[in-house]
Formats: C-alpha cells, sequence, structure tokens
C-alpha cells in the first residue's frame, strides 16, 4: 500500500462518517473551568458493564479508528498555518521543476531551510531524497511528493522509538518536572497535561515550584481550580526544594497517581538555575526513587531558532526527557519539530496544537506530516481512482 493511501486510511474519515466526527469528549475552552469530579475514562467497549444499551457498543477497532481520525483532524486544523506554507511551496516547487536535477534539489533546500527544519536536518533529508531518487530511477519530480512526505517522517522516526512514550508508572506515583523559560506557555502546559490525565481516570496533584516569578503560584492555582486539581504551593520566594519536599509528601500521602511540577525558567544565570533544579531534583528522587520520570521542556514554536538555543541550554544544566513544543498552531515554520528532534536528539513528546484544553496532543510523526500535506494525502487517491474510472469507462479501453 502506498504512503499516502496508509495515511490517508488512517486518519481520514469516509465522507459518509464524516459528520460523526465529533471529539469523543467535549472540548473545553482554556478559560472556561472543567467540572471538579474526575472525568471518567474514555469508554471502551471491555470496560463497558451491562447497563449500556446495544446500540451505545463500539468496539475497540471502531473506538481506535475514530480517535485517529480525530486527531488527524485536530493536527490537521493546528497545522493550518505551516500547511500554507510547506504544502504550497513544494507544490509550487514541483510545477516549476519538473525535472529531477541538482537546481531542484538546491530549491527544496532553501524551502525546508525557511520552514526552520534546520541545516544540518535540511542536507541529511535531501541527500537521502537524492540517493532514493537515483535508487528508483526517479526523473520527474511529480513522482518525488510522496517520497519527500516518507523521508521525513523516517527523518523523525530514526531515533529511538522507546524515548518517545511519556514514561508513566503502573503502580505508584509519576512525577513530571516542568522546566522552560517564562512565556512560552509553560503553565497553560501544566494545566492541559492535568487536564488529559484526568480524563484518562487519572488522579493529579500541581506543585508550585516557581516561586521566583510574580504571579506564578496564583497562575498555576487558577489552572488547578479550573481542571479540579490540589495545588501544593508556598509564599512567594520561598526555597522551591521546600515546595517540592511538601507536594511530594502529599501526593504520596494522597495516593496521586501523577504529580506535575512548576519550576522558575530563569536562564540568565545559569549557575542559579542549574543549583535550583539540582536540588529539587534530589528532593523528589530521595522522597520517589527513579524520580523525576520526566523532564519536560517546554518550548515556544514560534520563537523559531531561538528555541533551539533555549533547549541547547537547559540540555547543559539538567537531563531533559522530552520537549513539549507550545503554539505549533501559531507557526507557519513547523519544521522547527524536525531540527529538535534531528539535532538535539531530544523526542518532542507533546505539541500545542491551540489555546484549547484538548489542543495539547502527543506528538507523532505520522499526524503530523498529515497536518502538513493534508490535502495532497487526501488528494492523492482521488486522482488515482479517478485515473481508474477513466480506464475502465474510457469506450477506447482495451
Ligand atoms: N495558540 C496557542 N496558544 C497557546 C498555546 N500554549 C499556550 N498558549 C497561550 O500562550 C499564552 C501564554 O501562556 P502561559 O502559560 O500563560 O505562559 P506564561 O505563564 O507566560 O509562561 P510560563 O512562564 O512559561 O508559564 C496564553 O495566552 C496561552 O493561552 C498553544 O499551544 N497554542
Amino acid at each position: 500500500m502506498s504512503f499516502f493511501k496508509r495515511l490517508k486510511d488512517r486518519f481520514v474519515a469516509p465522507e459518509e462518517e464524516q459528520e460523526q466526527l465529533q471529539p469523543l469528549d467535549e472540548p473545553v475552552p482554556a478559560d472556561e473551568p472543567v467540572p471538579a469530579e474526575p472525568v471518567k475514562p474514555k469508554k471502551k467497549a471491555d470496560d463497558w458493564d451491562f447497563s449500556f444499551d446495544d446500540e451505545d457498543l463500539m468496539s475497540i477497532e471502531e473506538f481506535e479508528e475514530l480517535e485517529a481520525q480525530q486527531i488527524g483532524a485536530k493536527f490537521r486544523q493546528g497545522l493550518e498555518k505551516s500547511r500554507e506554507n510547506f504544502q504550497n511551496r513544494l507544490n509550487d516547487l514541483l510545477a516549476h521543476y519538473r525535472t529531477v536535477d541538482e537546481d531542484f534539489f538546491e530549491a527544496l533546500e532553501e524551502m525546508l531551510i525557511q520552514a526552520d527544519v534546520g541545516f544540518n536536518t535540511v542536507m541529511e533529508l535531501v541527500e537521502s531524497l537524492r540517493f532514493e531518487a537515483k535508487r528508483q530511477n526517479i526523473t520527474e519530480t511529480a513522482d518525488l511528493r510522496e517520497v519527500i512526505v516518507e523521508k521525513i517522517v523516517e527523518i523523525y522516526e530514526q531515533e529511538d522509538d522507546e524515548l518517545q512514550a511519556m514514561n508513566i508508572q503502573e503502580d505508584g506515583l509519576t512525577v513530571i518536572l516542568m522546566v522552560g523559560v517564562n512565556g512560552v506557555g509553560k503553565t497553560t502546559t501544566i494545566g492541559k497535561l492535568a487536564h488529559r490525565y484526568r480524563q484518562q481516570g487519572k488522579t493529579v496533584m500541581l506543585a508550585a515550584g516557581d516561586t521566583f516569578r510574580a504571579g506564578a503560584i496564583e497562575q498555576l492555582q487558577i489552572w488547578g481550580d479550573r481542571v479540579g486539581v490540589e495545588v501544593v504551593k508556598q509564599s512567594e520566594g520561598s526555597d522551591p526544594a521546600a515546595v517540592m519536599f511538601d507536594a511530594v509528601n502529599a501526593a504520596k500521602a494522597k495516593k496521586v497517581d501523577i504529580l506535575i511540577c512548576d519550576t522558575a525558567g530563569r536562564l540568565q544565570n545559569k549557575a542559579n538555575l542549574m543549583n535550583e533544579l539540582q536540588k529539587v531534583k534530589k528532593v523528589i528522587s530521595k522522597s520517589v526513587p527513579g524520580a523525576p520520570h520526566e523532564v519536560l521542556l517546554a518550548l515556544d514554536a514560534t520563537t523559531g531558532q531561538n528555541a533551539l538555543v533555549q533547549a541547547k541550554a537547559f540540555k547543559e544544566v539538567t537531563d531533559v526527557t522530552g520537549i513539549v513544543l507550545t503554539k505549533l498552531d501559531g507557526t507557519a515554520k513547523g519544521g522547527i519539530v524536525l531540527a529538535i528532534r534531528n539535532e538535539l536528539h531530544i523526542p518532542v513528546k507533546f505539541v500545542g496544537l491551540g489555546e484549547k484544553l484538548d489542543d495539547l496532543q502527543p506528538f507523532d510523526a505520522e499526524s503530523y506530516v498529515y497536518g502538513l500535506f493534508a490535502d495532497m494525502i487526501e488528494a492523492s487517491g482521488v486522482e488515482s481512482d479517478t485515473a481508474d474510472d477513466t480506464e475502465t469507462t474510457d469506450p477506447h479501453a482495451g
């Protein structure tokens, strides 16, 4: 099966089912409180009791199919700006350069660099395209369209796949440490993450570890109230390690599943930041061996190459296990995902695709390329279907 066809089968609902494509959980706007009671996990057929009507039943396969289509729709919507950039410019390139030659590859390199894919990643990508074109004897650029998109997924997925999933403990407390400079959307991300885990039926607690920035504690408390989770805090200016000590103990005592810890984001003084993060991590790991289970770095996608610089700086002071790339919906240069993965070797675990609570989505390379090239992918089958139809209905055929 062709790559485009596979993506289409995965993400696009058949036309007659399009109107069924409502979110499984009603999206809650960011400024609206969600009910304080923990939200029940999504139902799969296996979980259901007999009080449900038969007609409500959906098989696990149907459920997963619908979920994939909803995720596809989220990426399609969130990457609209980047899609205009990537897809239209690629189409223009293919129209302008018909033959596969060095001029085409150079123009492609330039296009990808401008979309923030990152110099080294672009060179690697285009080199493997040159090789593939030769290997498959592709001479017309139009025939490279699908290969280009497939190579983007390959470039992302060549790194260790196991690192991609969140390290959530089956039993006992999982501690997630959020780091990142002020203003990147760290607090919003903590709120969205808390909401996501509550939707999965987990209990969540937040720790207000940014005791440095004025208003940070109150802002986190607002998020805690909004998603209905407890926030452990002390007064502004207090020792973040002391807040973490309280929070970890409270989380353990209350048998909470997930503790998400905010931290101060001042990068100006690296030595201070490093000392603070090390102290905080030590307090956490002393109480919960193996914790923190994740250190997530929040980066603002709209800051482009500056996000890479921030990531490098944080990588020097702490072991970052994953990136949350916020505001991906706000940039036309969505290529930054590839640069981060390929140049920093840190997986992008979540992407922010909008301001609503459920707009934080786990990152997945195929959902991402579907978002970037959705119209192209959707059109691909139609073209070949039409070609097939033409063949069979052509009176001169045979
Ligand atoms: N469109 C869009 N907006 C986002 C996203 N993530 C965060 N924002 C918005 O970015 C703004 C800043 O987010 P905050 O979380 O308040 O960021 P902050 O508190 O200044 O930054 P921190 O100090 O990092 O917590 C808010 O208006 C958020 O709604 C996203 O993925 N997409």
